[in-house]
């Protein structure tokens, strides 16, 4: 038999309606139970707009984050967040944000950390676990929310994390390894499931995407005997992996006692044409054949050239699904009146990708009647290829640094920020209007250039030494780009859910990039008119845009980064053209874009490097590249950022301890270091102290000639009554070290 299902659904709403009601909700102007009752309302609305499918997933929907869901679940929320007497939201709210407004007489509390969800952009809570873990089932809600589905018709299907993917996920905050914990979960599990099937639930799904990575000796063990402890439940259970092919750990996975298995077909068929040769009849094979990470709409006729043979030499039975949870793309094509034509009709949503499955299936079932869709996708041209030499400066980075200097003539540890200034209600509104049509070009750049003047006189006044333009004509720095390049489309509706009720609006790369005019040179080069100072230009860098964007699927990602890379060396040539000597480019999402498995890194960071020197390599010796990295680590990829060959590094590293630090100073990366002197996400002001203290570390492990003084990342999120006085505060402790470092240079004698 052939059904159709999903693994998840987006949460956040086609209007970001759940977003709205969280914060109203924070704020205090919304009830619990009427959050609980718009999210009842949401979940409904998805139900429905997921009828055609023969199994719905249940379950999936989060008020924060799944993984935390999966942590309330289980009973295992962090205790500092926890009080008797308190209602169980505000434990949850507490766990994500430090706070609940249920719970406004307790003290505000750590939250828990946040990281990246597998290779995607979404964030989740990472899971504690201590000796004193003991878990307790909370097992409620779901039972409510099956129950419901059921009494509307719907074949629900509970989707849980598994249970090795949730204590890989988590961390042991006091050295117990996080496999200590495996059989008391199982427990859980086990209960759980035995309450699923006294409902009449026939499948769950248990999400084990950490079958997709490496997996040691030690882990696989885990999964066999755990998924033995779970094999004499009555309840049938989906194995579900995703985000990747399933490599070494196929056996391990023939070996597992499950009655179906999710593949992601995203990556081509192989993966299913083994699990269709080498597994059991008995065993239902769920193919991940629309691609749940991407928004380009399904080639079916490219699909069923390999699906159809599969499909009928097959005596079990298939399901076709997305390859993931559909968390990842927007919601609804239908919003996106915005987009050209001609890349709507290449597009799906969240929405489109089921009505895909519904087509697929007609496809196969009664494939003389059906039409199977041709997908025509904008024509496309590999970029001419360039010579080697386009990657290389003249000069190696130690002898540039004279010509620089010669240039600059920077004091030492000089002091900057890494480009963005605070987005003032203002500077929204002024964008706003433009948008709009409410007010002309010539408005518009007065009003940005009123407010950049404005971020000039801020920095002079602090003693700032490099000075910015501050970034206010962007939305975000990869959406400004996307805006002005050709290739890019910037869908205002579409919108992904990146961490509790924070979306992004991922930018939609679908044909040739490429530099029309100037983008940013008009902007840095009103600053650098303003002041003595020399101003840093600001980009955003090829990888991070490829990063951060949906990408065109029907090429190689090296050859989308290299053209981009182009585009953004024309930029940088002409930011040189009009006298801005110090140039930064920006590549936070260098290190998220790594592959899941170790043994694609080398390769990745291979041509993630190119690309960045194909952007940056084509200026003088004497002008100065810079880059930025944050939300990362880094202490593996120090070899990489050396190939950069960069002249000055800034880096996210105010929260880390000092051998923390250590470790990213004697990187072994030539270029001069900014290590972030203090953290922008922090409510309070540094102190000079602070700085002080940390300028210190610092100056233990590397060289003062090397050094840079720096906050952690842009100050965009931030305000002006702290970014005042902290930045000069930096500027003070940065005075006070050089004064010591004088001192030293020339000791001051008795005599003296
Ligand atoms: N130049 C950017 C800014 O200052 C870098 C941000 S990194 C996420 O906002
Ligand atoms: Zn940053």
């Amino acid at each position: 038999m052939l059904y159709i299902h999903n693994l998840g659904f987006p949460r956040i709403g086609a209007q970001r309606e759940l977003k709205f009601a969280l914060e109203d909700y924070w704020q205090g102007d919304l009830s619990a139970e009427a959050l609980q009752s718009r999210a009842l309302e949401l979940r409904d609305t998805h139900w429905q707009q997921q009828r055609d499918l023969d199994w719905l997933p249940v379950g999936d929907f989060s008020l924060y984050d799944h993984v935390l869901d999966a942590s309330a679940l289980f009973g295992n929320l962090p205790i500092r967040a926890c009080a008797p007497g308190v209602n169980p939201l505000s434990h949850y709210f507490r766990s994500a944000r430090g706070r609940d407004p249920l719970a406004n007489h307790l003290p505000d509390c750590k939250p828990a950390k946040m990281t990246k969800w597998f290779n995607t952009n979404y964030h989740y809570l990472v899971p504690e676990f201590d000796a004193n873990t003991q878990f307790e089932l909370h097992s409620q809600s779901l039972i409510q929310q099956v129950q419901r589905a059921r009494q509307q018709g719907y074949l629900a299907k509970p989707v849980l994390l598994g249970p090795l993917t949730y204590l890989a996920s988590g961390r042991s905050t006091d050295n117990t390894s996080v496999l200590a914990h495996l059989d008391s979960l199982l427990v859980q599990y086990s209960t759980l499931l035995q309450q699923l099937h006294r409902l009449g639930v026939e499948w769950v799904q248990l999400d084990e995407p950490i079958l997709c990575t490496e997996l040691d000796g030690e882990w696989q063990m885990a999964f066999r005997y755990a998924y033995q402890h779970l094999n004499n439940l009555p309840i049938k259970r989906l194995l579900t992996t995703y985000f990747g092919t399933l490599g070494d750990n196929r056996s391990l996975i023939a070996s597992l006692p499950i009655q179906g298995l999710h593949i992601d077909c995203s990556h081509g068929p192989d993966d299913a044409h083994w699990a269709a040769d080498c597994l059991p009849d008995t065993v239902t094979l769920s193919l991940g054949v629309v691609d749940g990470r991407n928004v380009w709409r399904c080639d079916v006729n490219a699909l069923l050239q390999w699906l159809q043979p599969l499909y009928q030499q097959q005596n079990r039975d298939i399901w076709l699904a997305p390859s993931c949870s559909l968390l990842h793309v927007p919601h609804d094509l239908t919003l996106a009146q915005d987009l050209p034509d001609e890349v709507r009709q290449q597009l799906a949503f969240a929405v489109q990708k089921l009505d895909e499955l519904v087509h697929i299936k007609q496809c196969l079932l009664a494939p003389d009647a059906t039409q199977a869709a041709t997908t025509s996708t904008t024509a496309t041209h590999p970029t001419p290829r360039w010579d080697d030499a386009l990657l290389q400066r003249s000069k190696p980075v130690n002898q540039r640094r004279a010509l620089q200097q010669a240039r600059l003539n920077l004091p030492v540890l000089p002091t900057t920020t890494i480009g963005s200034f605070p987005q003032t209600p203002e500077i929204r509104a002024l964008r706003h209007q433009f948008r709009q049509g409410a007010i002309d070009d010539h408005a518009y750049e007065r009003g940005m250039q009123d407010y950049i003047t404005e971020c000039i006189r801020q920095q002079e006044q602090c003693g700032l030494d490099v000075l910015v333009h501050g970034e206010p004509e962007r939305t975000d720095m990869v959406e400004y780009f996307a805006e002005h390049l050709d290739g890019f489309a910037v869908c205002r509706s579409a919108w992904v859910q990146s961490y509790g009720s924070r979306c992004v609006r991922p930018p939609i790369l679908h044909s040739d990039v490429q530099l029309p005019a100037p983008i940013t040179v008009k902007w840095a080069h009103f600053a650098q008119q303003l002041t003595d100072k020399p101003i840093k230009g600001m980009l955003t860098g090829p990888i991070t845009l490829l990063n951060w964007s949906f990408v065109r699927q029907d090429r190689p990602r090296w050859q989308v980064a290299e053209q981009i890379a182009l585009a953004l060396r024309a930029e940088i040539g002409a930011l040189e053209q009009a006298g801005i000597h110090i140039i930064q480019v920006d590549e936070p999402a260098l290190r998220e874009g790594m592959p899941l498995r170790q043994s694609a890194h080398s390769d990745y960071l291979a041509w993630a490097v190119a690309s960045f020197r194909l952007a940056t390599s084509g200026v003088a010796d004497s002008t100065q590249i810079h880059t930025h990295m944050c939300y990362a680590r880094f202490e593996d990829i120090g070899d990489a950022i050396d190939a950069m060959d960069v002249d000055v590094i800034s880096l996210e590293t105010a929260r880390l301890d000092a051998q923390q630090l250590k470790q990213i100073a004697n990187l072994p990366v030539r270029a001069q270091m900014g290590c972030g002197v203090y953290d922008i996400h922090a409510p309070s002001v540094p102190s000079v102290a602070d700085i002080e203290r940390r300028i210190s570390l610092l100056l233990v492990h590397l060289d003062a000639q090397r050094i840079w003084v720096n906050p952690d990342c842009g100050l965009k999120t931030r305000q002006w009554p702290q970014v005042r006085p902290a930045l000069a505060n930096m500027v003070t402790a940065t005075h006070a070290w050089r004064r010591q470092l004088q001192e030293r240079e020339f000791p001051i004698t008795a005599e003296g």
